[in-house]
């Protein structure tokens, strides 16, 4: 049998004149090689995708991040904020406009490709409301809500701390925490006094530095003060915003704690005690602007009530080690709900910033904000305060002065002289003309702050649709064209652009 196999293997074939076994054993060889080969493709393009993806540079990696916590207000919630306060203290619920709170989380997911979002269209897409993201209540460019400093994964300023609040959000601290962590309120931890109340600079007992602000309780107001500032910005969370981190009720006291930001405010920086540590330059300025506006747009258009602050002015833009801005004191804050164009209140607001319509009528509404917005953008651009008593009267109030100075053809004159590397004409020509529109006496011309962070972030010269239409007509008028709408238009109340257009006819 054995032989048999052995003669016929040893048989040559027809084909090659080989003997059959030489024949498999050279097919066998062919076989594992193909096989090696196969293999070993397969090995070296895994190792080059893998190159690839690591020499993307970070913000190309495509990721979704999870950046707004915010719990939704409702008032069909079993724990509200006036079941809250009866729980804790004998709070009367004196205020109609008080929303209580659910304590339901959501996370707005948004990707992390905002870099390409940053033009005017894109704004105007999203406003349209064709192209929103992921979540209705997104309604500014993607851009304007960056993903936060500390995203939600990283270690909470709060861990190894004992108790949750029944707010959902934050530390419901005792009084004898914070003694302990404000050295027992002593006058060295003393950061600063506002209207309302002491602020502190203290340690929690897990090491995070925080700030705590002491309502005075001698006023009626603390009451409201506390209760505004809980309801405005306790349950959202923005890189841009101060952190509320907690609350003490005890007694009388009411006490707010706050993340701990290290680097002044941008009043100091500009006008006070930081001034001893340099100037800002034109590119920190704009930073802590650009900041300022995005937080506002998150305030304005993402969330709902949407919150309008009352009370923007540069003492109340808080400024980190990376010059990253963050709005504090929402003491004033007022919620809008849905529906809601304004409320008529008391004018509250701080003198040079309040915008005229609020002043004249107490009717407020988010364009307020933008007006005060305005205001700080022309500060941080000349380095002058809002109101200045010291300069001769024509100079006393900036927008005005500015107006004049921009309608006089005289803008780069207005640039702060502290600012060594003077910004270029586009830059400043394009932080100049944002401010004037935000400063518009008629709020209804004014941008929303999510077109503002475009202005300011865009390239471009920063026109609107109407002012590009504007344009038009303006052309249509000189060459005879039949004028469509009333002309009173034509005079544009816009200084920036009417010095463009005189250098255009001149040209
Ligand atoms: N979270 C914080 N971190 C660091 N400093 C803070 C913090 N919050 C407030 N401050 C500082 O404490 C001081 C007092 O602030 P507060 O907001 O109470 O009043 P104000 O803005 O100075 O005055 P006003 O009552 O007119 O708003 C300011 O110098 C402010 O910069």
């Amino acid at each position: 049998m054995a032989s048999d196999l052995k003669n016929e293997l040893s048989k040559k074939t027809p084909i090659f004149h080989l003997k059959v076994w030489v024949l498999m054993g050279i097919f066998i060889g062919m076989f594992i090689v193909i096989i090696l080969l196969v293999l070993s493709f397969c090995l070296t393009s895994q190792k080059k995708a893998r190159r690839a993806i690591d020499k993307l540079p970070v913000n190309q990696i495509p990721t979704i991040t999870k950046e707004i916590k915010e719990i939704r207000v409702d008032r069909n919630s079993a724990y509200n904020y006036g079941d809250f306060l009866a729980l804790h203290d004998n709070f009367s619920d004196k205020d109609s406009e008080k929303h209580p709170m659910n304590l339901s989380v959501e996370m707005t997911k948004n990707a992390e490709t905002s870099s390409q979002f940053g033009s005017l269209n894109h704004l105007e897409k999203d406003n349209d409301g064709s192209q929103s993201g992921e979540k209705t209540s997104v309604i500014g460019p993607l851009d304007v809500f960056r993903p936060l400093s500390h995203p939600i994964t990283s270690p909470s300023p709060l861990s190894g701390l004992p108790e949750l609040s029944h707010l959902g959000w934050g530390h419901w601290f005792t009084l004898r925490d914070l003694e302990i962590a404000t050295n027992r309120f002593s006058k060295d931890n003393v950061i600063g006094e506002g209207g309302y109340g002491v602020v502190y600079q203290g340690n929690l007992v897990n090491g995070t530095p925080v700030a705590v602000k002491k309502l005075l309780n001698n006023l009626g107001q603390a009451e409201k003060e506390f209760s505004v500032e809980v309801e405005a910005i306790g349950h959202v969370r923005h890189k841009n915003l101060v952190r509320l981190l907690g609350y003490c009720i005890e007694g009388t006291h009411r006490l707010l704690v706050y993340e701990f930001v290290n680097n002044g405010n941008l009043e100091q920086w500009l006008h006070g005690a930081m001034r001893q540590h340099g100037y800002l330059t034109w590119e920190a300025r704009m930073k802590i602007l650009l900041g300022t506006a995005k937080a506002l747009a998150y305030l304005h258009e993402a969330i709902e009530p949407k919150v309008v602050h009352r009370d923007i002015k540069s003492s109340n833009i808080l400024i980190d080690d990376d010059f990253n801005a963050k709005i504090s004191d929402f003491g004033l804050a007022k919620l809008l709900g849905a529906g809601r164009s304004h409320i008529t209140t008391r004018v509250m607001g701080t003198f040079g910033y309040v915008a005229p319509e609020y002043a004249n009528s107490g009717l407020l509404n988010e364009k307020s904000d933008v007006y005060s917005f305005g205001v700080v953008l022309l500060e941080a651009i000349t380095g002058r305060d809002p109101v200045d008593y010291g300069r001769p009267t024509q100079e006393v109030n900036l927008v005005d002065w500015l107006k004049m100075m921009v309608g006089s053809m005289r803008s780069e004159e207005v640039v702060d002289p502290a600012i060594e590397i003077r910004p270029s004409t586009g830059a400043l020509k394009r932080a100049l003309l944002t401010a004037l529109r935000c400063v518009d006496p008629d709020a209804n011309k004014r941008p929303k702050m999510g077109q503002v962070v475009c202005m300011l972030e865009s390239e471009e010269y920063p026109i609107t649709r109407e002012d590009r239409r504007r344009r038009r007509k303006r052309t249509a008028i000189a060459e005879g064209e039949p004028q469509i709408e009333n002309s009173d238009t034509d005079k544009s109340d816009n200084p920036v652009l009417r010095t463009e257009s005189r250098r255009n006819q001149r040209t």
